[in-house]
C-alpha cells in the first residue's frame, strides 16, 4: 500500500454483483482520484485466486446459489480472511455481507461463511424489500445511512461486532439494526449502490485503505441531493 495508490479488488463479479453494486467500485475510484489517489481496479472472477497485495476488497450481493458457491471458493482461497486479519479494509454487501459471517442459509442449507465477522444469518419469515435507512454508529462519523434492500436473510450479531446503524426505516439485519463492522471490515444490506448513496462511508474506506490519510472534502451537492430526496421520501411515507 502506498498513500497515493490503491489496489481495489472487486470480488467475483461473475457471482456477486446485483442492484448496481459495482457502483461501489466506481464511487471509490471517483472519490479517491478526486484526492489525487490513483486507483487500480482489479475484477477477480471466481475461478481466479484473489490477489494478496490489495488495499481494499469489495464484495457485492447475489442470489442464494451464487452466494453459496462464492463462499465455498473464498473459504478455500483463504486470502480474504488473511487480508482482513492484517487490517485490510473489506466491504461486503448483502450476500457479500452474510458470507463474511460464521454461517448463513442459502436455498435451505446452512453454509459456512468466512468467519471474518462475528455474526450468523438465517431466513426471515418474509423477504425484506425496499428502502432501508438508519442512524449510523457514532464512532464511524458517516451520518444517516440510506440504501435499498432485497434479501430473505436475517442477521444476528455476536459480541465482537458493532451494528453499522440503528434502523429507522426498513429491516436491515432484524428490524432493529442494519449491517455490522469490526476493525476495518464493514457489512451491510444496502444496495443502491451503498457508496454512491453514502459517500462518507466511501471516504471512511478510502481513509482506512490509505493508512488513515485525511481526505479533503469534495463538492457533494449531487450525492447530498440524492440522500435528501431518498430520506425525505421516507419521512413523508411515515407522516
Ligand atoms: N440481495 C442479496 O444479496 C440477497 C442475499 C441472500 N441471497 C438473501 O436473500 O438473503
Amino acid at each position: 500500500m502506498s498513500n497515493s495508490y490503491l489496489r481495489v479488488v472487486w470480488v467475483y463479479p461473475d457471482l456477486l454483483s446485483t442492484y448496481g453494486d459495482r457502483g461501489n467500485l466506481l464511487a471509490i475510484a471517483h472519490r479517491a482520484r478526486a484526492r489525487g489517489i490513483e486507483v487500480e481496479p482489479i475484477g477477480v472472477r471466481s475461478d481466479q485466486p484473489l490477489p494478496y497485495q490489495a488495499d481494499l476488497y469489495l464484495i457485492g450481493g447475489g442470489e442464494d446459489g451464487p452466494q453459496a458457491v462464492a463462499a465455498q471458493r473464498l473459504v478455500q482461497d483463504g486470502t480474504l480472511r488473511q487480508a482482513a486479519d492484517r487490517g485490510v479494509p473489506v466491504l461486503g454487501i448483502c450476500a457479500g455481507y452474510q458470507l463474511l459471517g460464521e454461517s448463513f442459509v442459502a436455498s435451505g442449507e446452512r453454509c459456512q461463511g468466512l468467519g471474518i465477522l462475528d455474526l450468523r444469518s438465517d431466513r426471515g419469515e418474509s423477504r425484506a424489500v425496499g428502502e432501508v435507512a438508519g442512524e449510523s454508529h457514532p464512532n464511524l462519523g458517516i451520518g444517516p445511512i440510506t440504501g435499498f434492500e432485497n434479501h430473505g436473510g436475517r442477521t444476528h450479531l455476536g459480541s465482537a461486532v458493532q451494528p453499522l446503524a440503528k434502523v429507522t426505516h426498513g429491516i436491515g439485519n432484524d428490524g432493529q439494526h442494519e449491517g455490522a463492522w469490526a476493525g476495518h471490515v464493514v457489512g451491510s444490506y444496502m444496495h443502491g449502490p451503498a457508496l454512491a448513496r453514502n459517500p462518507l462511508l466511501a471516504d471512511l474506506l478510502i481513509s482506512w485503505a490509505t493508512g488513515g490519510r485525511q481526505l479533503q472534502p469534495l463538492d457533494d451537492t449531487w450525492p447530498n441531493r440524492l440522500r435528501e430526496e431518498r430520506l425525505s421520501a421516507l419521512a413523508s411515507d411515515q407522516g
